[in-house]
């Protein structure tokens, strides 16, 4: 297998225990004060503005999803060729992994310098106060720490895990083909710049029921590290994408779709024509527990990023000068969000 794109850069910015551990949030009645976020905050989103649905079936898709890329750096997509069941079974395959007692999650805690397995999120270390989340990372085979949590049952688990990594690359280099196809950008120009394989990672998502949903933050505000995120998500709301003039915008569970994002790789090599979208998942009202798989497709990390040569010989500036992907992780690790205004020329 190809390196994974993120798990030596990750080697080398470990990460403290105290901010991999996450809470057992059954054993709490109330918000302990390390999770409770300043009320200032507002997490409701009350206006109807939400983020294009696209059927890739159109015959217009290209456009429109350069479009979406453009002025939201999100979309959701149906007509996607994933199958229905296969959504089913890994939302099922998280649930269960999530259900499982405390004690046996901790077994596979991801290590401190580690990418894969159970833990808070990666960006808690930019933020005081902790988040109403846990999560579970796959690079690859889940086969090592699905045996921590299940020694004898974990074949179910693994099959769909690996199906669907299968599934959403396929997904992934399709959508991004489709998304340079509307900048007249083709896949060999592409691999031209960069290079190839791609890395990716999976990342399963849990929201716990929490006693004070309005006090609590589910995932904080942040861009992903990717070329593209697909996102799928249960049928509760929770995730809001940033619009500028417009504020946090909620994007609606449609049964079925899936979540496009722009990442921050995506928005380098199309010299910030589309835009990474700043995004958040804010916890259910009613008590539910809240499930999503974010599937990121990157880049290895020795792949050099700039904003593409045609764009460039078009005439356009550079916004940002050219790094490797393990040189941006690194400045990403420590400047969070600041990131992209580090490297802009
Ligand atoms: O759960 C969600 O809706 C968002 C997840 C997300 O943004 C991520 O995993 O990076
Ligand atoms: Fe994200």
């Amino acid at each position: 297998m190809a390196t994974s794109t993120l798990s030596q850069v990750y080697r080398e910015n470990p990460i403290h225990l105290h901010h991999i551990i996450p809470l057992d949030f059954n054993s709490v009645r109330t918000v302990p004060d390390s999770h409770v976020w300043p009320k200032s905050d507002d997490f409701s989103s009350d206006h109807r503005l939400t983020i294009p649905t696209i059927d890739l079936k159109d015959t217009d898709a290209a456009k429109l999803v350069g479009q979406a890329c453009e002025t939201w750096g999100a979309f959701q997509v149906i007509n996607h060729g994933i199958p229905l069941n296969l959504l089913e079974e890994i939302e099922s395959e998280t649930r269960r992994l999530f259900s499982l007692p405390v004690e046996t999650k901790m077994k596979a805690l991801r290590e401190p310098e580690g990418a894969t397995g159970y833990g808070l999120p990666r960006i808690s270390k930019f933020f005081p106060k902790y988040m109403w989340h846990e999560g579970f990372t796959i690079m690859d085979s889940p086969a090592d720490h699905a045996r921590m949590l299940w020694p004898n049952d974990n074949a179910r688990f693994c099959d769909v895990m690996e199906r669907y990594q299968k599934k959403m690359e396929a997904e992934a280099e399709k959508l991004t083909n489709l998304i340079l196809g509307s900048l007249e950008i083709t896949g060999e120009d592409l691999n031209r710049d960069v290079g190839s394989p791609f890395g990716a990672a999976l990342q399963l998502n849990s929201y716990p029921p929490c006693p004070n949903p309005n006090r609590a933050m589910g995932l904080a505000p942040h861009t992903d590290t990717s070329l593209l995120t697909i996102l799928h998500q249960s049928a509760l709301s929770g995730l809001q994408i940033f619009k500028q003039g417009a504020g946090w915008v909620s994007v609606r569970p449609i049964a079925g779709a899936l979540v496009v994002n722009v990442g921050d790789l995506l928005h380098i090599l199309s010299n910030a024509r589309f835009k990474s979208a700043l995004h958040r998942a804010v916890l259910n009202q009613e008590g539910y527990h809240r499930l999503s798989e974010a599937y990121f497709y990157g880049l290895p990390s020795d792949c050099r990023v700039s904003p593409l040569l045609k764009l460039l010989n078009s005439g356009e500036k550079p916004r940002y000068r050219s790094v490797t992907v393990k040189e941006y992780v690194g400045i990403k690790s420590t400047n969070f969000v600041e990131a992209l205004s580090f490297i802009r020329i």
